[in-house]
């Protein structure tokens, strides 16, 4: 849907015309009180549910969570996932065309912020006719999002999920971040972001996979590394004649599918908004602005996570005060477990909709 109002940016000017793509599941009440919003992560979409199709060539990415009888049991509730504002699966984003419609923003998009992103899911939630959330849950990118709905729209969000995520981007994450956007931006192919008319194949691929490899290490454990993969080559390739370890052929190919489904400026305007991530601020500081929350909410996180360590959520389980106790999920799979350990998460949304 197109919003309404164009869409006044915390760091000044407006976005007009904004697009943001999502998709359903369920049915919504009468009421409007059934409806779950979910949020994804940094390079997932709003196929959150549902097979593999034409467009969608693998399964939505919480399959397992949504649908009938699953834990957000779509026959009981409305469960919404848009595409985050600045995207690149439907929603505006630097590959969308520019309000005089003849090319697209490119390098010139405007600085954005998660604030601003979920001002624009406030107008989708208005124009949807959903006045309270029964739930909002998301996990680390999606779970800084959902933080804002509660501190800034305390009154709209009834259940509150975190997982894998923080109230402010730490000094090592933002460190990570800046190694990929660098990789992104020192790529030829990337021209200063205006790169859309390249010639097939002539685009910042290389940047944003080394980009994707870097974060992917981040995102896994050295325990899951090692036992997957440990010395091992990769076939018969021999590393010291010019061949790849295992892992290496497994971060080329986590790099290549991620060139082949996301844009590199997308990739940075998301990226940015996650260093920029920080809910206290304009509001008196990080614990000001939990006590604003009023959810009933779950926080978890993975015990191996080494990008969003557990500190971080347990500093938000501490400061909401409707937080129960900081819930650990246990995975080798490092902060890929919200989207991995499918059981443990649904228990956690089963308890929080009992609740
Ligand atoms: C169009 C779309 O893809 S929509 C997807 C939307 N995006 C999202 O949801 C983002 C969030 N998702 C993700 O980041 C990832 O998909 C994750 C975290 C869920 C993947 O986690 P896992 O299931 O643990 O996958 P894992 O890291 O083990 O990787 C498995 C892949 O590595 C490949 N692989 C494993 N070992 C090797 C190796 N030595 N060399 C090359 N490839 C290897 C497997 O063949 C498999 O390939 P496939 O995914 O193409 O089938
Ligand atoms: N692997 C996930 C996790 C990011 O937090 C993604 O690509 O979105």
């Amino acid at each position: 849907m197109t919003l309404e109002r164009p869409l006044p940016l915390e760091t000044g000017g407006t976005l007009p015309g904004v697009r943001l793509a999502y998709e359903t599941w369920g049915t919504p009440a009468p009421d409007g009180s059934n409806a779950v919003l979910v949020l994804h992560a940094l390079t997932g979409d709003s196929h959150a549910a549902g097979p593999a199709e034409p467009g969608h060539p693998t399964p939505g990415w919480w399959d397992g969570l949504i649908g009938p009888g699953r834990p957000l049991d779509t026959d009981r509730y409305f469960v919404v996932v848009p595409n985050v504002l600045g995207g690149c699966q439907g929603s505006t984003g630097p590959a969308s065309l520019r309000p005089d419609g003849r090319r697209p923003w490119g390098g010139s998009f405007p600085y954005i912020t998660q604030r601003d992103q979920v001002a624009a899911e406030v107008q989708l939630a208005d124009a949807l006719g959903i006045d309270r959330w029964a739930l909002v849950v998301g996990g680390s990118m999606g779970g800084m999002r959902a933080l804002e709905w509660a501190v800034s729209q305390p009154d709209r969000v009834a259940a509150l999920l975190l997982l894998a995520t923080t109230g402010a981007a730490s000094a090592e994450q933002i460190a990570w971040a800046n190694a990929q956007i660098q990789a992104i931006r020192s790529d030829p192919g990337f021209r200063g972001g205006d790169y859309y008319d390249a010639a097939p194949g002539q685009g910042p691929h290389t940047g944003l996979g080394i980009a994707r490899k870097i974060a992917h290490v981040t995102y896994r454990s050295e325990p899951e590394l090692r036992v997957r993969f440990g010395r091992r080559p990769q076939g018969d390739e021999d590393p010291f004649r010019g061949g790849r370890f295992a892992v290496e052929s497994y971060l080329d190919h986590h790099a290549d599918k991620l060139v082949r489904r996301f844009d590199a400026n997308s990739y940075i305007v998301l990226t940015e908004t996650m260093n920029g991530h920080d809910v206290g601020r304009g509001r008196g500081g990080m614990a000001a602005a939990l006590r604003r929350v009023t959810a009933r909410t779950l926080v978890a996180g993975v015990d191996s996570d080494r990008l969003y360590p557990l500190y971080q959520q347990q500093e938000l389980a501490a400061g909401i005060p409707g937080a129960d106790r900081l819930r650990v999920i246990e995975s080798p799979a490092g902060h890929d477990g919200f989207l991995i350990e499918i059981e443990q998460v649904g228990a956690l949304i089963e308890e929080l909709l009992k609740g």
